[in-house]
């Protein structure tokens, strides 16, 4: 019998999550049975939504949900093959019994075919994997956004944030972003960005947006919520459209925050606002990390990772990328 380590939501978070709300535990797995396989984990994601979906979601108790990049190492699905690596909703854990389907989002997907041996298998799960597809689909799908376009994206710096950014580029769009350091800011700087501003040293958040570009934006890619939400909506062209990709600075509120109501400045400006999620366009996703490849191996996309190693510290590198002290996509490696 294989044994996994776990980590478990021992305590639902209040406010901003502790070390003590997680239990490490281990779990003898049960033999796999048709349509399953036996993984064991490389790579764990540590990413926002697990913050923001915990209540919803999950049971005290419960194995915290999450995506990895992991081998096969038993099989009865023929779609996964022993030996090969997938991307699977594994949660945190070291090894697990799945049949690939997720509880939040993204079900089991194999590795793509053409992944090259010298790009980071961990990438699957940042980049070139579900935060690089959300940046995507936010800008093809729901922005639609067009050569010569103004983008706001806020937590610029961030594994969703930074994809954005110089996917706009590419597609030849003027792009402002927004990050809480200033080591970011000149990261994004070096990622291309046209103008960065640090959101905790400004004085007044209307006169960065204002200062960064006084025509206004065609786009706001929002990540962030709140007071940032607000300013950007005052500040939208007509016609503007903005993609509501998510809202970290409320996912952890005890009390629901408060925010003038959007409709007059909707109506005045005829202002389209749409949320989503990156598990909506299935069919494009092969294709899709196909696409952020090229880009990649073409060097048009530049990546930054923080991988912590040692399952062990889990909860302290999910506390640090909720805080966002480091710069890069939190992954954590198995030993
Ligand atoms: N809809 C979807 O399918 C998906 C949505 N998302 C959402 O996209 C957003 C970004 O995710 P991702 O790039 O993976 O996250 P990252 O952890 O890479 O970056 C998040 C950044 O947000 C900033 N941040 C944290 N707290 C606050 C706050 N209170 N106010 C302002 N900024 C804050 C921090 O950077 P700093 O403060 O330095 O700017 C932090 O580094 C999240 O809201 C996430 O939920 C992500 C993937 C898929
Ligand atoms: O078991 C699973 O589903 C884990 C795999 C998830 C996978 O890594 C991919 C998708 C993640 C999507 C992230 C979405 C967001 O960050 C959106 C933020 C908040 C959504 C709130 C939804 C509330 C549900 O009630």
């Amino acid at each position: 019998m294989v044994k996994a380590k776990v980590w478990t939501l021992r305590k639902y978070f209040v406010g901003f999550p502790k070390e003590s709300d997680f239990e490490l535990k281990e779990e003898t797995l049960p033999e796999i049975q048709n349509g399953e396989v036996l993984l064991e984990a490389v790579f764990l994601s540590l990413d926002p939504y697990m913050r923001a979906v915990s209540s919803a979601l999950m049971k005290e108790g419960d194995v915290m949900i999450g995506a990895q990049v992991a081998k096969v190492l038993q099989s009865k699905n023929p779609a996964f093959p022993v030996g090969c690596y997938v991307v699977a909703p594994g949660g945190w854990r070291t090894h697990s019994v799945t049949d690939g389907k997720a509880i939040f989002s993204l079900d089991m997907a194999r590795v793509h075919p053409d992944w090259p041996k010298d790009v980071p298998l961990s990438l699957a799960v940042g980049a070139l994997g579900m935060p690089g597809l959300a940046a995507l689909y936010g800008l093809e799908e729901i922005l639609q956004v067009k050569p010569g376009e103004i983008v706001l994206v806020s937590a610029a710096a961030g594994a969703v944030g930074t994809m954005v950014g110089q996917i706009c580029k590419i597609k030849g769009c003027k792009v402002v972003g927004s990050a809480g350091s200033e080591e970011k800011v000149a990261y994004l700087k070096e990622l291309g960005f046209d103008y960065v501003f640090n959101y905790k040293t400004i004085t007044s958040l209307d006169e960065a947006l204002k200062q960064a570009s006084p025509e206004g934006y065609d786009c706001y890619f929002e990540n962030v919520g709140g007071a940032f939400f607000t300013a950007a909506l005052n500040q939208m062209r007509p016609r503007g459209r903005i993609a509501v990709c998510g809202a970290i600075s409320l996912y952890n509120n005890t009390t629901p925050q408060m925010c003038p109501f959007p409709h007059m400045a909707m109506l005045a400006k005829s202002i389209r606002m749409e949320g989503f999620q990156v598990n909506q366009w299935p069919e494009k996703d092969e294709a899709s990390v196909k696409r952020l490849l090229t880009w990649l191996k073409e060097g048009r996309l530049k990546v930054k990772e923080n991988v912590t190693v040692g399952f062990e510290k889990m909860p302290a590198a999910f506390l640090q990328m909720l805080k966002g002290t480091e710069l890069g996509k939190a992954v954590v490696k198995v030993e």
